[in-house]
């Protein structure tokens, strides 16, 4: 039997090619008050998520006068990518979608092929591997590709998880070096006295989906790849961070939480909660810690209101020192870093990855990152539904950039 992961195009690692355009694809949020129930029928249609935890989770986003911070976020973000792309000299215009808000990834797709664009390389602000973080957004391009009737016009490719990148690293071993710093000046300005502990925070997941998520055909020693992505950049970043801590004392500890979660009691998601992980700590003897949203790419709701606003309220209540590191946003070194992975596409060239688990695949394999649900035709993998036949189009083997000649913004 032939897989479809044996041909040429959807090889995990694919060779260099021609593109038309990049596209960063992100979730998107409401931009007023009245945006935020429409967006949040938007993100959880079909997903069976309570009325009472919509009704909780409108109340975040209404605080902050029913802006989402992810928009603004994604401007920057895409503004300072435009001009580190400039500034490389490569000829590619950044396009802008987003799952659940505007612009929206199919109007986005609809503009690129009018502009006459064949062929476009997508890279979102979700690092690690899950059905959210990697599978849906293949599932949107596809789901766009079908109803725009643009199957076969335009091919969208995507670019690996990132999650042990160096640019999406970098920037979490300075804010732990520079965090405890800070921990330990508000132990000593107060005059308590006892450990520190490090919480990674990341979205949880049902547990289903954390099972599924990355190849069926890899196994990991912890968890399947979402946990075990976490683990591994956990560690490598505590290695490389500077603790602070005195010579031969080892007053840091570390653990893997989880925040965020949505679904109805009775379905498990990963834990503990972030919260519930803090309440534990005091009588371990831990006096301050230190917040690092290790799952987020920007200052979205999930970091200003469940880390920001929540788990420092706990600490507070807790008599705990604390600390939220920054997330990566626009970090020159995540910068560089997105537009290396970019560069990886187009030139070929190193695809550093700072764990044993990396780097990650170009085109994902059968099954990864399962939909449970149901199967919905999909862009950038092996799977025998997937989409991205090539257009009639430059080789792949073209010079780089020689499709982009006049392509304008969309
Ligand atoms: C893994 C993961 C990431 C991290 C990776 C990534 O960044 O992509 C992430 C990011 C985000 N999640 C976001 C917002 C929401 N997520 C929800 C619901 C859900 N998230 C899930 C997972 C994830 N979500 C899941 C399994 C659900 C259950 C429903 C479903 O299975 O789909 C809901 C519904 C209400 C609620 O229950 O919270 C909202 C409003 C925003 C925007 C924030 C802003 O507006 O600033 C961002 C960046
Ligand atoms: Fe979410």
């Amino acid at each position: 039997m032939t897989s479809p992961a044996l041909d040429a195009e959807h090889a995990p690692e694919q060779p260099p090619a021609t593109y038309d355009a990049v596209v960063l694809a992100s979730f998107g949020g409401p931009e007023g008050q009245d945006d935020v129930i429409p967006f949040l029928r938007n993100v959880t249609r079909g997903r069976g998520i309570p009325d009472e935890r919509l009704e909780e989770v409108s109340h975040h986003y209404r605080h902050f006068g029913g802006v989402s911070p992810i928009n603004a976020l994604n401007r920057d973000l895409h503004a300072a990518l435009t001009a580190e792309l400039a500034a490389r000299g490569v000829n590619l215009p950044l396009l802008w979608g987003n799952r659940n808000w505007e612009p929206y990834i199919g109007d986005v797709l609809e503009q690129a092929h009018a502009d006459g664009h064949q062929r476009l390389l997508a890279i979102t602000t979700s690092a690690y591997s899950s059905y959210s973080s990697c599978r849906q957004y293949r599932e949107d391009f596809g789901k766009a590709l079908l109803e725009r009737n643009l199957v076969g016009k335009l091919r969208v490719d995507k670019i690996r998880q990132y999650f042990d990148h160096p640019g999406f690293i970098a920037p979490f071993v300075e804010g732990v070096t520079e965090g405890l710093a800070q921990v330990r000046a508000q132990l000593a300005e107060s005059g308590r006295e006892g450990r520190i502990h490090v919480l990674f925070c990341t979205h949880s997941i049902p547990s289903s989906d954390a099972a599924a998520s990355g190849p069926r055909d890899r196994e990991f020693e912890e968890g399947a790849a979402y946990v075990a992505q976490h683990l591994a950049n956990a560690r490598i970043i505590m290695e490389r961070a500077a603790t602070g801590a005195p010579e031969g004392s080892e007053d840091v500890d570390w653990s893997l939480v989880y925040q965020s979660r949505s679904g109805p009691p009775s379905v498990p998601w990963l834990e503990p909660d972030v919260n519930d992980a803090l309440v534990e700590l005091p009588a371990q003897g831990v006096a301050g810690v230190l917040l690092v949203p290790l799952g987020f790419v920007s200052d979205h709701m999930e970091v200003v209101w469940d880390l920001d606003t929540e788990a420092l309220e706990t600490c507070r209540d807790l008599g705990l020192a604390a600390v939220r590191t920054p997330t990566p946003g626009t970090h020159a070194a995540f910068i560089t870093g997105m537009a290396d992975l970019i560069a990886e596409r187009l030139d070929g060239g190193p695809r550093p990855a700072e764990t044993e688990l990396g780097p990650w695949f170009d085109v994902c394999r059968p099954d990864c990152c399962a939909n449970l649900r149901r199967a919905v035709p999909t862009v950038a993998g092996s799977d025998a539904c997937d989409l991205s036949v090539n257009p009639a189009g430059p080789p792949a083997d073209a010079a780089p950039g020689a499709a982009a000649g006049g392509a304008s913004r969309g």
